[in-house]
């Protein structure tokens, strides 16, 4: 395939990011962390319990702060040369690649937005006839299916489009939003102009396909499979929506496109996105087979036209060193209309930390995975060459372990043994295969096989995570590839109530893999690395919020019960160079990134909500599921259209403060759940202790009054406040970005126990 000749240039490199003065600042800041403890315990025995809880959130800060030292030491991430690849490889000789889209809910994931994430893939810069796209609806919704129909139609103008006029971004909502610019020649100004126009003309098939549902009653054949099929009950359905039968890579040919509805029963476990994603594996190893899958959530468009060769440079380069340990390249999730900038952050820092060690966490969208190592193989399994070890053929290729393991499909174990063996699959009709693919589909299907130990992992929400692990701890690395502008865009659910819940099962569903087979924190022996290891510590983050929660009220507590709570005399000095020092730092690295010091607060600001929401409730979450009282379900995220008055320039990067909208902010939403009493109950209570200090100060009118706290106790509750800004402005908003007042009472209600008791003694 590749040129093998040694003296090339490579088609990927590992860019190291290490930074002697980043690593500096961090370890200055343990350093603090460290005084402040020693400090702590040199005076434990002058000061009261306030001291104590202290000394004890802090130690837990500590240890955070040594793992992220520890986990983003050495950053790196790597960079592919298309070009290179251009030049070397002929499209001919380029490997399958199946495309993975699931969906579960025509309203809550508008079809438009599907429709386009499908039609950015279906116009990827790479041989036509080299890839499929597979879209798995679990809401089973005709309205879905009608849509994708509609874009197979429009996919016929639009991909020759792209590629004729070589455009960037091919999500056509998102490239229609720049206005066209008039000196641009004549024949080009025609094409755009009737590309466009079929694109509303498509939009409003769609609307009005979603505002009315009798178009479905006097629609033909295609939609009889959906007459009474209910979400979570109804048939497997396979649907051809177009197959590129020529298939010989020419620009103006569509890639195939198939939908896919599993079979749902009411009691039997699906499994969410995981089940879906490995249907899919199944499907796509029936039809085409291909040695590589890309996966995007429904709402994430290809952002970069050649996505699939930058990956492809990885898994290539990676295939002609002497151990292929590649599992997956990962793109960081970015995206185009959201509160996300810490997530940035974290993928910019952390994400590249950890790229650095193993590899990067697979984050469930935005993924290029290798068929081989989804059907459970580890790197042991293979010998020098890539081909399967004696002992793994032993093991895998076995008739009876292929059915035990893949279940009984004998077309399926058939392409299983030609993926393991990295045999293509004849080329063949995909019709041929419709019936496998609803044999494979079936909700008993994987009953007694190997599913979910193998392919995306069962038993966490977390799908993204838990499989992660589990291909890490079978000794393979991953690859982060980071380019700019990001090679996909998503869209995050609007601040506030949405964001919460998602964030709350994120931390639920890692907090599920601490009770599964791949735990960090058991399985010594496997191929994982330590430091990897760590990284994967993240999984505790719902514990994170018990330290978070009573430190936000421990100021206030001080205040009002007369307790020191900081270091006094020039030893304050340590306390306040560690928050100042954190407050730059972190806002340095903001700044760098392009964002400003807005962001920077709103950031803050919001991951304190979270910590004291969403990851306090995950512990309940847990708790209930740990004693078999309630299960935990997918609850899935809002998507909507980004805006169309907001324009983005191209060449700008997109991770700016451009994509952001400023105002969402002051529109923190808000409903009558008991998420938002923790957040309430802290606004209230450092509310309550400022007033009592107010009150203090004017009473004894200049003259000192106690010893015990004071001025710099009140401005831990004044930064708590900041902080806690969102709630505040919420208690005095009305409709859905107040409060409600039910949620305010139980607040309140606590707060007066908690100042009657902090006052108590
Ligand atoms: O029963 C389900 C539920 C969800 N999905 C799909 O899963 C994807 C992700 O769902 P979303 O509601 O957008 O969740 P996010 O929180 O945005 O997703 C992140 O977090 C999930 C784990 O909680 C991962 O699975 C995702 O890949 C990751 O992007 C979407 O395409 C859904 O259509 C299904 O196919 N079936
Ligand atoms: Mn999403």
């Amino acid at each position: 395939m590749a040129d093998s000749s040694s003296s090339l240039l490579p088609l990927c490199e590992k860019i190291s990011h290490k930074s002697y003065v980043l690593r500096t600042v961090d370890l200055t800041i343990l350093g603090l962390l460290f005084s402040l403890l020693s400090y702590r315990i040199l005076h434990m025995s002058q000061y009261d319990n306030a001291w104590l809880v202290a000394f004890l959130c802090e130690s837990i800060f500590l240890f955070i702060w040594l793992i992220i030292i520890c986990v983003k030491w050495s950053p790196a991430e790597d960079k592919p040369y298309p070009n290179r690849l251009a030049e070397r490889v002929h499209d001919h000789d380029l490997p399958l690649v199946d495309m993975f889209v699931p969906t579960a809910d025509p309203v809550r994931e508008p079809p438009i937005i599907v429709v386009n994430t499908v039609l950015s893939l279906l116009a990827l810069d790479y041989p036509p006839n080299k890839l499929a796209c597979y879209v798995s609806d679990d809401g089973c919704s005709p309205l879905t299916f009608f849509s994708l129909r509609e874009a197979s139609k429009f996919a016929k103008i639009w991909v020759p489009f792209c590629k004729k006029y070589n455009v960037r971004v091919r999500a056509p909502f998102r490239y229609f939003l720049n206005p066209l610019d008039l000196t641009d020649d004549s024949v080009f100004i025609k094409d755009w102009e009737m590309t466009k126009r079929e694109y509303e003309k498509l939009c409003r098939k769609v609307e009005d396909a979603t505002g009315d549902s009798h178009w479905l009653e006097d629609a033909n054949d295609d939609f009889e499979a959906f007459s009474n099929a209910k979400p979570n009950d109804h048939s497997t359905i396979v649907k051809v929506v177009w197959e590129n039968k020529a298939g010989v890579g020419d620009e103006k040919e569509v890639p195939h496109l198939v939908y896919v509805s599993r079979e749902k029963r009411p009691n039997c476990l699906h499994h969410y996105k995981t089940g879906a994603m490995n249907y899919l594996l199944r499907v796509s190893g029936l039809m085409t087979n291909a040695p590589y899958m890309l996966n995007v959530d429904c709402d994430m468009y290809a952002n970069e036209a050649d996505v699939v060769r930058q990956a492809m440079c990885v898994f290539l380069q990676d295939s002609k060193q002497s151990n292929h340990h590649c599992a997956f390249v990962q793109f960081p999730q970015e995206f185009y209309n959201a509160y996300t900038i810490e997530l940035s952050f974290l993928q910019s820092y952390i994400g590249r930390g950890i790229a650095g060690i193993q590899g990067p966490i697979y984050c469930g969208s935005g993924c290029f995975h290798t068929r081989r190592v989804m059907y459970g193989l580890s790197t042991d399994d293979l010998e020098d060459n890539g081909s399967l070890s004696l002992v793994a053929t032993r093991e895998f290729l076995a008739e009876e372990s292929l059915v035990r393991k893949y279940g009984s499909s004998k077309e399926l174990v058939k392409s299983v043994v030609h993926a393991l063996q990295r045999k293509s699959n004849p080329q063949s009709n995909l019709t041929n295969f419709i019936e496998a693919a609803q044999e494979v589909g079936h909700c008993h299907y994987e009953n007694q096989t190997s599913w979910g130990n193998l392919g995306w992992l069962y038993g966490s929400v977390g799908d993204d995570t838990n499989t992660s692990i589990g291909i890490h701890m079978r000794g393979w690395t991953s690859s982060f590839v980071s380019p700019n502008p990001p090679a996909f865009l998503g869209s995050m659910p609007s601040v506030g109530l949405e964001t919460i819940v998602q964030q709350r099962r994120w931390a639920t569903g890692v907090a599920e893999i601490l009770f599964n087979k791949q735990s960090p924190f058991i399985g010594f022996r496997r191929k994982i690395k330590f430091r990897q290891r760590l990284a994967y510590f993240f999984v505790l983050v719902s514990l994170r919020s018990i330290p978070e929660l009573i430190y936000s009220v421990l100021p206030a507590y001080c205040l009002l019960h007369n307790s020191t709570l900081f270091p006094k005399g020039p030893c304050l000095g340590i306390t306040v160079t560690l928050v100042g020092m954190y407050c730059q730092y972190s806002l340095w690295q903001f700044m760098r990134l392009g964002f400003s010091l807005q962001s920077w607060y709103v950031s803050q600001s919001l991951w304190r909500i979270v910590a004291t929401s969403s990851w306090l409730f995950s512990i309940q979450d847990i708790i209930l599921k740990l004693l078999g009282i309630s299960k935990i379900g997918f609850v899935i995220a809002k998507k909507t259209m980004p805006d169309t008055k907001q324009v983005y320039d191209e060449s700008k990067p997109s991770q700016g403060e451009d994509d952001v909208p400023k105002s969402d902010f002051g529109k923190f939403e808000f409903d009558s759940s008991s998420l938002f009493i923790p957040g309430t109950f802290i606004i209230l209570v450092n509310l309550a202790a400022l007033a009592e200090f107010l009150v203090r100060l004017l009473w004894s009118s200049g003259r000192h009054g106690r010893d015990g706290s004071g001025f710099i106790e009140a401005c831990g509750c004044v930064m708590v406040v900041l902080l806690f800004f969102p709630f505040l402005k919420g208690l005095f908003e009305h409709g859905k970005y107040g409060i409600p007042l039910s949620t305010i009472s139980k607040a309140a209600f606590l707060t007066v126990l908690f100042v009657v008791l902090s006052l108590g003694e």
